[in-house]
């Protein structure tokens, strides 16, 4: 059940569990199904893991609601209290680790990405440390002399979550801590192509002393593992996040099942809106993060960014320069190395898609196109240059479709209507950004933008105490925050007679 893995980069060798992890312990598939996870920097095998299938999943929602009903519904917030700030010292001390797993499995370079998401889900596991108990309360309601009603936040019981690869523990950790915090059991699913660090991560759970079953881990594929999970009657509740057609599947799945509640966290076309009056290197510093951090693999990516016409070529020739000087793939393209800030993309077939799109652009609109930093012909791996489309029509395939990769169309608006029009012209609503430093202009910007997030001169700079969750096509439902334990949990209302 484990494997010997060595990360050389960082001098580490370590055991790899590849086990479905059920009731605390990683056990073979049962059909013996196998996935290879590759390292998206070389395109080289790094491990194998067993994949679960239909019958997997039944054995970990068995798990996950025997572990509720005899076990975790009867602990008191304060004991899942202690058992997430346990689990908040182990993160620390394998935080390094943990990280080097994601660089491994996803690309996301080590200095600059991973270890920023590993101090992320210490914050979140903390946060959801404290939060038990204190967040999701019910109320007293007065309703006259002989009656008041009383109001119970319960959990639902067993959860089952499905993660993607663009965080892989981020995303996790934004999903179980809440929902531990609020008394549920999991099952929940990572992505096929970055499984290893919730496997490692799962070991830090038992550690920590969460009983066998409140978390079981089945790595699998999403139309097989996934669909189990979204589609099985013990699942009480489900949450996703991933690809807005995914999700469409996934909240199918649950109607058809058990009409199980939904959270979806879909994909994004983000908007961000420069104004002439902004500070021009804090928005071309920001709107470059907010496309090439991660190599552009955000939901919340600001994909598309509009210029006020008369400060168009300066914002470019900015945007440009800062790009070249501070998205760089590193001397030896190894997201270990502390220069490298643009990782490889996911997979080949995201490549292949990614390329796709800046081909059409190319050849079939004719687009003018800029790239940052060459890439040798032989290079291996996924990688792709920073690149940035200008010019774009709103009507533009590069305007509609998520990319998903590093990627930006960077076009003009005129006026205030026309920004806030061409902004809202899609159908997602998952996040936004303004530069400006007119108060009207920002305010007004908040109050029609129809996006679940809107940053005001900063994008892409999220925080786990606010909620996150999209408008329209970008999914249902808020994760972080008070909402990220509120949405593991349903109100009962409680009427009493007091005359009798
Ligand atoms: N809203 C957000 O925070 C995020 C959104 N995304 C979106 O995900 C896309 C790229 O990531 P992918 O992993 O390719 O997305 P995806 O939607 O294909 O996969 C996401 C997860 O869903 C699972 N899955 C796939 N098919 C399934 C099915 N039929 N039933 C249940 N689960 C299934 C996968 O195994 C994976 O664990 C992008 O379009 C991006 O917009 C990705 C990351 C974060
Ligand atoms: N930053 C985590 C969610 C996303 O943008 O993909």
């Amino acid at each position: 059940m484990f494997t010997s893995i060595n990360i050389p980069q960082l001098g580490i060798r370590y055991e790899q569990p590849v086990g479905l992890f059920i009731n605390n312990k990683f056990v073979k598939s049962k059909n013996g199904s196998q996935i290879d996870t590759i390292n998206p920097s070389t395109g080289e095998k790094t491990a194998s893991f067993y994949a679960a299938g239909a019958a997997d999943v039944d054995d970990a929602v068995k798990a996950a609601k025997h572990a509720y009903d005899e076990v975790w519904s009867k602990t008191s917030p304060s004991e899942r209290s202690d058992l997430l700030w346990k689990l908040v010292e182990l993160i620390e001390r394998d935080k390094k680790l943990l990280a080097a797993l994601e660089t491994l499995d996803s690309g996301k370079p080590y200095h600059s990405n991973a270890l920023g998401d590993l101090e992320q889900i210490i914050s979140v596991t903390k946060y959801y440390a404290g939060a038990a108990g204190k967040i999701g309360l019910g109320k007293q309601i007065p309703i006259s002399q002989d009656k008041y009603a009383v109001t119970f936040q319960v959990p639902y019981g067993v959860v089952g979550q499905v993660v993607p690869w663009n965080y892989p523990l981020a995303m996790a950790s934004w999903k179980m801590q809440g929902c531990l915090a609020a008394g549920n059991t999991i099952v929940i699913k990572p992505a096929e192509n970055t499984s290893l660090s919730l496997l490692y991560f799962a070991q830090l759970l038992v550690e920590a002393g969460f009983p066998p079953g409140v978390v079981n881990v089945v790595p699998g594929h999403g139309g097989e593992a996934g669909t189990a999970l979204a589609s099985h009657p013990n699942v009480d509740k489900v949450a996703f996040t991933g690809s807005t057609n995914v999700g469409k599947l996934v909240m199918e799945c649950a109607g058809k099942s058990n009409l199980k509640p939904v959270t979806l966290e879909c994909g994004g076309k983000s908007p961000a809106v420069v104004f002439e009056d902004a500070k021009i290197e804090n928005a071309v510093e920001w709107c470059a993060m907010g496309i090439f951090y991660n190599s552009g693999q955000n939901c919340t990516a600001n994909s598309r960014i509009y210029v006020q016409e008369s400060i168009y070529e300066k914002f470019l020739e900015a945007f440009k320069s800062h790009a070249t000087k501070t998205w760089k793939f590193g001397a030896k393209r190894d997201p270990f190395d502390e220069d490298c800030t643009v990782g490889p993309v996911i997979s080949e077939s995201q490549y292949k898609r990614i390329k796709g799109y800046i081909e059409h652009g190319v050849k079939e609109e004719g687009l003018q196109v800029e790239t940052i930093h060459e890439l040798p012909p032989d290079s291996k791996g996924y990688f792709i240059q920073p690149t940035f489309f200008t010019n774009v029509p709103q009507n533009s395939k590069l305007n509609r479709e998520e990319i998903f990769g590093p990627v930006a169309v960077i076009s003009t608006f005129k006026d205030e209507d026309e920004a806030i029009k061409l902004a809202n012209d899609t159908d997602y609503g998952l996040a936004s950004a303004v530069f400006t430093q007119d108060i009207g202009i920002a305010t007004r910007f908040v109050r029609d933008i129809k996006a679940g997030t809107v940053w005001v001169n900063s994008s892409n700079d999220e925080d786990i105490s606010v909620p996150f969750g999209g408008f329209k096509m970008s999914g249902i439902g808020r994760e972080l925050g008070e909402a990220g334990m509120e949405t593991y949990l349903q109100t009962k209302s409680a009427h009493f007679n007091i005359t009798v």
